[in-house]
């Protein structure tokens, strides 16, 4: 109801709509409104309402600040016909002490409005900052907790605006719009009010222009709201482009597609600055409008109220509380209408914060399930299937052992899954049918975390956080001293090459890892799986060329990090695991061959293809 009383008045301020209930990262449309909005508000205030107290405080002050806004024009009036009206010529001059004590009170009473109104705002300031402080903390803690699949159906960018964009929203609109809302809608019926109680008929005179209004302004947003919208629209097209672009610059240059690319952003941006033409310009012609139909209400107010001061109905002073309550109307209106869009974007982004937060996080562990002290290694894979999605066979009937200790090389061609049978055994998913064991027991009765801190991983990509070589490589065991994160260097053989930099174990890396090689990366991530001394490895062999030194340092330290660990080995160059205990073939997601690399050979099947084919393509 309130929404179609006041959604004319809506001003679009193009400021407030800047990435606001976009999804500016991830360029998709704008999803301004929110599915469940009571459910959502509810959800809001249980935040809101940890703090009762000082928003009761908030809500005195802000009904306080609208009274005195009424009372200010109301003593204007009075004084106006108490002190002025009554003067009986021009040299009879309001100097006795009741006009003193009335500028003073007046004085006082626009002084207290300034003070409520500032205290309201510096409070619910308070309160706002408070509850999305929390907010942000629960969705970033929540999200991770949340499963790898999670992360695998969305767009990372689309993760990241949740937590910046509709956090900022939810907190932006908690600071100003919710307590301008109250204030205007206080404002408004306290204005009515005392109108009607002083002068029905003036009432029904200022309130003449306000179907104008209401149609003028109808008729303006109904031709805006479509252009803001489809500017909204373009603007989170541009900046998923932005993102996409900056993010992927090496591709863009190594393809050498930057003048593609620039002529894609001025498409996009010549999209925004026609949609954000006309829609400023028609809307621009809004305060023009509503100050007209004020003044024509001033006027009438003004004619008519004049007539009936002559005839002795109303007194000077009550025209005078009319003219100023007629100008403070269309504020508040003006406010409602802005704020109201605001407020239900910033549901509309809460909403998008909650769904997040009711995400189901990794699937609690078997009350039964136990913590690992030690490990010897034995894996075991019977029959065991799996797919990303349902009816798809990512993995179909994988059986195998792997014994303590032992090097189990996975190879086979690209999508074959070899990455996902690594992330089964890590529980990043579990299989849908068949049984992964770890020393003889089911993995599902093992504590994620437990079986996770028993196993170590070195890929092709290690992440490097940015922080000095030192916090890079302690991150496999946060209490390491610094001779054991040194002795953890020195053995995956990358100790000289740190000791080759300027600032040693404290060389700063970049938060992308570059600046280092990727050989060194590698060498600091066997560092860092040496120090974490688990008991299962998971190791990606590097596809990237690396020059011969590095090449062999890094297979001296990976042999002495795999020595006495069981040992998984996603395997590139077939070459590099002929002393693997097994060898396990995989195509489209089924176990082709196993065994060593000679019987493998022996056998003549699928493995002896890839291997003469890697062979006949390395002596070209
Ligand atoms: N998160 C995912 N959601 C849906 N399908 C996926 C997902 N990850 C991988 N796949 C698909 O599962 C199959 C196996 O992928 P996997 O990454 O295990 O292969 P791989 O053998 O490790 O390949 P590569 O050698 O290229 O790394 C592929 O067809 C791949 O497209």
């Amino acid at each position: 109801m309130l929404k179609a009383f006041i959604e004319p008045f809506r001003h679009p301020r193009p400021e407030l709509d800047l990435g606001k209930g976009t999804d500016g990262a991830s360029g998709r449309k704008p999803k301004a409104k929110a599915k469940n909005m009571s459910g959502t508000l509810a959800r809001i205030w249980s935040y809101l309402a940890r703090r009762k107290g000082k928003l009761a405080l908030v809500l005195l002050m802000v009904m306080l600040s609208s009274g005195l806004s009424l009372l200010g024009p109301y003593l204007l009036g009075i004084g106006v016909d108490e002190f002025l009206v009554s003067l009986k010529g021009p040299d009879e001059a309001p100097y006795d002490s009741g006009w003193i004590y009335f500028l003073i009170g007046l004085a006082a009473v626009y002084i207290l409005q300034a003070l409520t109104t500032w205290l309201h705002n510096v409070w619910m300031i308070g309160i706002a900052q408070e509850t999305v402080y929390r907010m942000r903390m629960e969705l970033f803690t929540h999200l991770h907790r949340l499963p790898i699949p999670f992360y695998g159906k969305r767009q990372q960018g689309e993760i990241m605006s949740r937590l910046t964009n509709d956090i900022e929203n939810v907190s932006s609109t908690l600071n100003s719009s919710a307590i301008q809302i109250f204030s205007s809608v206080l404002t408004l019926v306290g204005t009515l009010t005392v109108m009607l109680w002083l002068s029905p008929l003036l009432t029904l005179l200022t309130f003449l222009v306000v179907p104008l209004m209401v149609l003028g302004m109808r008729w303006i947003t109904r031709r805006t709201g479509p252009l803001f919208k489809e500017r909204q629209r373009n603007l989170g097209d541009l900046n998923g482009y932005i993102e996409e672009t900056l993010s992927g610059q090496r591709v863009i240059k190594a393809f050498s597609q930057e003048e593609r690319v620039i002529r894609g952003f001025n498409e996009r941006n010549k999209r925004i600055r026609l949609s954000g033409f006309w829609a400023q310009s028609i809307s621009g012609f809004i305060p023009k409008l509503m100050n007209g139909l004020n003044n024509l209400s001033f006027a009438i107010v003004a004619g008519i109220g004049g007539i009936m001061a002559i005839k002795g109905y109303i007194s000077i002073g009550t025209i005078i509380i009319f003219e100023s309550y007629a100008r403070q109307f269309t504020r508040p209106l003006n406010d409602l209408a802005n704020q109201w869009n605001t407020l239900l974007s910033a549901i509309a982004g809460a909403e998008r914060v909650f769904e997040v937060l009711d995400e189901e996080v990794e699937a609690k562990d078997e009350g039964a399930a136990v913590t690992l002290t030690h490990v010897d290694g034995a894996v075991a894979f019977e029959n065991v299937s799996f797919s990303y999605e349902k009816g798809g066979d990512t993995l179909e009937g994988i059986s195998f052992e792997a014994k303590p200790g032992e090097m189990i090389a996975l190879v086979g061609p690209t999508g074959a899954g070899k990455t996902t049978l690594i992330q089964l055994l890590s529980r990043f998913y579990d299989p849908d049918s068949g049984r992964i064991a770890l020393d003889g027991r089911d993995l599902s009765t093992i504590r994620r975390e437990s079986l996770r801190s028993q196993m170590a991983f070195v890929l092709q990509d290690s992440f490097l956080f940015q922080g000095t070589i030192r916090e890079n490589i302690r991150f496999g065991r946060l209490d390491a001293t610094d001779e054991e994160v040194e002795e953890a260097a020195k053995l995956a053989n990358a100790h000289s090459f740190i000791m080759r930099m300027k600032d040693g174990y404290d060389k700063m890396l970049k938060p992308d890892g570059s600046g280092i090689s990727q050989g060194q990366k590698q060498l600091l991530a066997i560092a860092r799986a040496i120090l974490a001394n688990p008991s299962m490895l998971v190791l990606d062999e590097a596809t990237s060329s690396i020059d011969t030194v590095t090449e062999i340092k890094i297979q001296e330290g990976l042999q002495r990090l795999m020595k006495g660990r069981t040992s998984f080995v996603i395997a590139h160059r077939l070459n590099t695991i002929r002393s693997a205990d097994r060898i396990l073939v995989l195509k489209d997601g089924r176990l082709m061959e196993q065994g060593t690399h000679d019987e493998l050979l022996k056998q003549g099947g699928f493995y002896s293809e890839l291997y003469h084919s890697q062979l006949k393509r390395a002596a070209m």
